[in-house]
């Protein structure tokens, strides 16, 4: 079943004085498995659709269909129920936090989900999150003492450990060296092997070419 479908989706953002219409009827389907990298000059409105996919925010028209289900106008409970249930996060940041080790940064993201965990199973799933980026050697080193790229991957190991079906990356290289982002893109796009379905926001084109699709945002509309 169709992962996503957004059908015109409109949003307008309103600043100190003018509203903006940063959306003017945006369509978008994802399939599970499938990635599409969102291009588009600084100020398009890319940030904005990833807030109304991961349902921090609601278009103004349109629709948006979720699984089938139509969350065009979900209210914010269940809203944070979905964002936690369905989808993962990166974002050009790593939100890491300092004091913990990569395990535990991993490991709590499973602390206030949706049935309860014990601290062992836990401590394996994370694990197994950070093995599946290629860094369960880095378990017990806290972030400043790993690379950026590094820090990245514990990012989406904690993005990924309670399965999202949806991952949503924001420039996730942004803070990155070429060689380092080349790798971060591609643990990202592996994700897609095991049926999650990624949006790439990046302003980097020979990332976005290791997508299945490329969208562009202009002027409000993807194409
Ligand atoms: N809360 C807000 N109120 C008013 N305008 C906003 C608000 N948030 C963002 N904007 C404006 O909306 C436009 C789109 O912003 P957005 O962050 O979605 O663009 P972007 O394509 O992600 O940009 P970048 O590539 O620079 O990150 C920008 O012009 C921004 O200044």
């Amino acid at each position: 079943m169709t992962l996503i479908q957004l059908t015109g989706v409109t949003k307008t953002l309103r600043g100190q004085d003018e509203a903006r219409t940063i959306l003017s009827g945006v369509d978008l389907t994802l399939e599970p498995g499938e990635s599409v990298a969102v291009l588009g000059r600084s100020g398009s409105g890319k940030s904005t659709l990833l807030s109304l996919i991961g349902l921090f925010d609601r278009p103004d028209g349109g629709q948006y269909l979720l699984g089938g289900k139509d969350i065009t106008r979900v209210p914010e409970r269940r809203a944070a129920a979905l964002r936690s249930a369905e989808f993962g996060f990166v974002f050009q940041r790593f939100f890491l936090l300092k004091h913990l080790t990569a395990l535990q940064n991993v490991s709590m993201a499973l602390v206030n989900g949706q049935g309860w965990l014990p601290r062992r199973k836990r401590r394996t799933t994370a694990m197994e999150a950070l093995e599946r980026l290629e860094i369960g050697h880095l378990a017990r080193h806290k972030p400043p003492r790993l690379s950026g790229g590094e820090q990245q991957r514990v990012a989406i190991a904690r993005a990924l450990v309670r399965r999202p079906k949806i991952l949503l990356a924001d420039e996730p290289t942004g803070a990155l060296d070429t060689d380092t982002g080349n790798l971060v893109v591609e643990a990202l796009r592996a994700t897609t092997d095991e049926g999650c379905a990624l949006v790439l926001v990046t302003h980097d084109r020979d990332h976005a070419a290791k997508m299945s699709r490329v969208a562009r945002l202009t002027d409000g509309v993807l194409a």
